[in-house]
């Protein structure tokens, strides 16, 4: 196989231009289908360095917040229509950089677009309430107003969407944004901002950091210059960005974890519900928080669902997202491969039967990548480790259920409740998981990710520190509200 090696050294944004840092140190961002590949080199960046991103945000943010919602609209428009015009090229480096297949890197920059035009059109709407005043001579209403610099920390599994819903309503809103994005993904966050900087937002407007998580990113949390940090991705480091805001008085919102279930009834349309579990458990190789993890089987429609699952799956076509046909990539990077090979251990061990799947593939296209096997148990417990952690990889675990009430209990028994599908054409089985299922998502006849931007966004449980992002939810985290009384 042809590998095609760049050597473009991509510079941290600072202040409206490309910095190199401090440290003078780089790293290469390698292309997890082929690990030879590399698809550039991103800055390993130190404090000073976010330092200066800080105070460039700061210097810029009383010109931008005072900027008509409208006119901040208008560049968002501008970086919209250049990043659809880039959109191939941005598509192509998220491929390489992370694995998932060209189809749904290009879906998801198209997304981005979207999600920038929506927050444009954020900056002609209303903000505030008027409240009737129990002085009659008075006019009493509430405001909003930006919070100051938000600290965007940000992983790799939604390279552009998830910078872009967290970006995007930080700036209408009025704010200025530092971004640390994920290491393994920062050629495709330069290219963002490349297009924010072709559509010429102020300098310092939005700048991004990019280097260790443990560095930039907790810096970021800690620096007394950021009022408020919006973050995805583990529990793990989500909580410890928690507290570091929580003790410094700073805002913070956290989206991390799921274990979704999906439960198919025995009334389901089971060619239905096969397609949404290999839709929503294994594209991006089952690297989202919203993936289908747990899948729960009415007793009644076990064998044939089985049966029907594992026939599907057997066609998948995995390999380099870049190539036609492949329907599956590999794990984002190696530390996730071996996570991921490390669950599947975990689960033969403590006696979950494997039905397929298991191994990293084997042959020549798979010796230089991080792939493993779209991998299905049955006869999973619910106190497993395979039925309790977020796995992020292409496993499924299936579970039998003897009744309605065995499978929202068991769809209920997790630390995590973000996202929750149910199959049925029962319209009280529809209801009742409505009302029941304790998740911030809950899909009927749908698969469990997928994620429509002008909607609220969040978990119960574990999942988020139960704010909500995305549509105009994202006004509560990034303004804060003024109460106006007037009287003349
Ligand atoms: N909810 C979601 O969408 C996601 C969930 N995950 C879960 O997390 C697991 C591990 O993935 P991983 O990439 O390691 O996720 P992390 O939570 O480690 O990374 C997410 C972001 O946080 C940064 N970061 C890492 N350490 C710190 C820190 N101490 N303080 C502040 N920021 C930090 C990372 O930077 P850097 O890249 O430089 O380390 C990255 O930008 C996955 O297996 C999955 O279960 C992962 C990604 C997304
Ligand atoms: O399901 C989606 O499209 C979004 C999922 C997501 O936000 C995530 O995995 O972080």
């Amino acid at each position: 196989m042809t590998v095609k090696s760049e050597s473009r050294t991509y510079l941290n944004y600072i202040g409206g231009t490309w910095v190199p840092s401090h440290t003078g140190e780089i790293e290469a961002s390698i292309n997890p289908a082929n690990r030879n590949d590399v698809v550039g080199y991103i800055q390993n960046s130190a404090l000073p360095d976010l330092d200066g991103a800080v105070q460039a945000a700061s210097a810029a943010h009383k010109a931008w917040k005072r900027l008509a919602g409208s006119v901040r609209g208008d560049y968002l428009y501008k970086a919209a229509a250049i990043l659809e015009k880039r959109l191939d090229e941005v598509a192509t480096a998220m491929t390489r950089e992370m694995g998932k297949t060209l189809p749904e890197a290009k879906g998801e920059t198209a997304r981005g677009v979207a999600i920038l035009r929506y927050y444009a059109g954020e900056g002609m709407r209303s903000v505030g309430d008027v409240i009737p005043s129990t002085d009659s001579e008075a006019l009493m209403f509430t405001t909003r107003v930006p919070l100051g610099v938000v600290g965007v920390i940000t992983p790799w599994n939604f390279p552009v969407a998830i910078p872009l819903w967290k970006m995007a309503p930080a700036l209408i809103y009025g704010n200025t944004v530092v971004i640390k994005p994920a290491s393994e993904t920062g050629v495709t966050c330069a290219l963002l901002m490349e297009c924010f900087e072709e559509a010429g937002l102020p300098a310092g407007v939005v700048n991004m950091v990019t280097g260790d998580g443990s560095v930039i990113g907790r810096g970021i949390a800690e620096h007394p210059g950021i009022q408020a940090i919006t973050f995805t991705g583990s529990n793990a480091v989500g909580k410890t960005i928690g507290q570091a805001a929580l003790a410094r008085g700073a805002k913070y919102q956290l989206e991390m974890g799921g274990k979704n279930p999906v439960v198919v009834a025995a009334d389901a349309d089971l060619s239905l519900a096969v397609e949404a579990t290999i839709s929503g458990g294994l594209r991006s190789t089952g690297q989202k928080c919203t993936a289908t993890s747990r899948v729960i089987v009415h007793q009644d429609v076990y064998e044939p669902f089985k049966r029907l699952l594992l026939e599907r799956i057997g066609e998948l076509k995995i390999g380099d997202g870049m190539e036609r046909n492949v329907w599956m990539g590999p794990c984002a990077n190696e530390k996730q491969h071996r996570t991921v090979l490390a669950y599947i251990r975990k689960g033969k061990e403590e006696g979950a039967r494997l039905l397929c799947g298991g191994e990293q593939p084997q042959g020549s296209g798979y010796a230089d990548g991080y792939y493993v096997e779209p991998t299905v148990f049955e006869e999973v417990t619910p106190e497993m480790t395979i039925a309790r952690e977020e796995i992020f990889g292409p496993v499924l675990a299936l579970m039998k259920a003897e009744s309605m009430e065995q499978a929202l209990a068991l769809a209920n028994d997790a630390e995590f409740g973000l996202s929750a599908s149910i199959f049925t054409t029962n319209i009280g089985a529809m209801l009742g998981f409505i009302q029941e299922m304790d998740a911030g998502l809950v899909r009927i006849n749908a698969e469990s990710a997928g994620v429509e931007l002008q909607a609220p966004f969040g978990g119960m449980k574990q999942s988020s520190s139960h704010s909500r992002e995305q549509g105009r939810a994202a006004i509560e985290f990034f303004t804060a509200v003024k109460t106006v009384f007037v009287k003349s």
